[in-house]
């Protein structure tokens, strides 16, 4: 055998991925299990969904495979999600978008192939290393003039554009970063988006756990704190659809007070 594949850090990976996917319970990878496909659909069904519905352009097809072996691939969203995404776009006619949480480039990717010429993507990404990699997907695209990356904590990158008036001017924003903070993002977000504007939260189904009463580490409570907060938010319209690992979308009412 490979000798990459008997070192202590590889077969320590194996062992927490097995422990892992059997308990689903554990903090330290769960991430990249999340998002690999719609959730609750047997793989016969997927496949048959996207056979008769995704149109990826060959460039995001090429991203998503080579995301696809990163050891975190599936911290990406599913492609059905982004052409949803990319379907509310159209209907919204938006122009300027928030993508918080960018890994290797996917969600931005969709956005600035979809939004029109003088369209742009403000990404907020903290990790230098894939902000390299989302670059290069988005010069080979031809669109990264449309992609803004702040390499940076997203919560300071949000900050700094409420406090340079960026308020109210985003017609869109994903969030999709560290799942502690979302509810940090949702408010910063909400005070971004222009009135009539959409939000859409990814994961907020976290393979199930936030059904599962048993399960009770930090993130999956916070997930849950905000699906309930997200359920009585007066400030906004709502609707919560089981697409990748739940999405839910979020409008900003015309005459919210934030
Ligand atoms: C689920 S992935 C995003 C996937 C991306 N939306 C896509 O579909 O291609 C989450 C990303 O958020 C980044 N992230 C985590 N915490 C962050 C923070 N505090 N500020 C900015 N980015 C963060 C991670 O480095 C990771 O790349």
């Amino acid at each position: 055998m490979d000798s990459e594949y008997c070192s202590p850090l590889f077969l320590i990976f194996i062992l927490t991925l097995f422990f892992d996917i059997i308990y689903l319970r554990s903090p330290l990878i769960t991430d990249s299990i999340m998002t690999w496909q719609t959730l609750g659909l047997e793989p016969h069904l997927y496949d048959y969904l996207l056979s008769v519905s995704l149109r990826e352009p060959e460039i995001l097809t090429q991203l998503r495979q080579a995301t696809a072996r990163h050891p975190l691939g599936k911290m990406q969203i599913a492609p059905e999600q982004g052409q949803f995404i990319a379907l509310l776009l159209q209907l919204i006619g938006a122009k300027k978008t928030l993508d918080i949480g960018v890994f290797m480039g996917y969600s931005s990717l969709v956005m600035a192939l979809t939004l029109p010429v003088d369209g742009i993507v403000v990404s907020c990404e903290k990790n230098e290393e894939y902000a390299a990699i989302a670059r290069h997907w988005w010069q080979q695209a031809g669109v990264a003039h449309k992609i803004d990356l702040h390499v940076a904590p997203a919560k300071e990158t949000l900050h700094h554009l409420i406090e340079t008036c960026a308020s109210e001017t985003f017609d869109f924003a994903l969030i999709d970063a560290d799942k502690s903070n979302y509810d940090s993002y949702y408010e910063q977000a909400l005070q971004l988006i222009r009135p009539g504007g959409l939000i859409a939260i990814d994961n907020v189904l976290w393979s199930g756990r936030v059904a599962d009463p048993q399960v009770q580490d930090n993130r999956t409570k916070k997930l849950r704190t905000l699906n309930q907060k997200l359920h009585q938010d007066k400030r906004i319209t709502l609707s919560l659809v089981p697409i990748g690992d739940g999405l839910t979308l979020v409008r900003k009412v015309m005459n919210a007070n934030c």
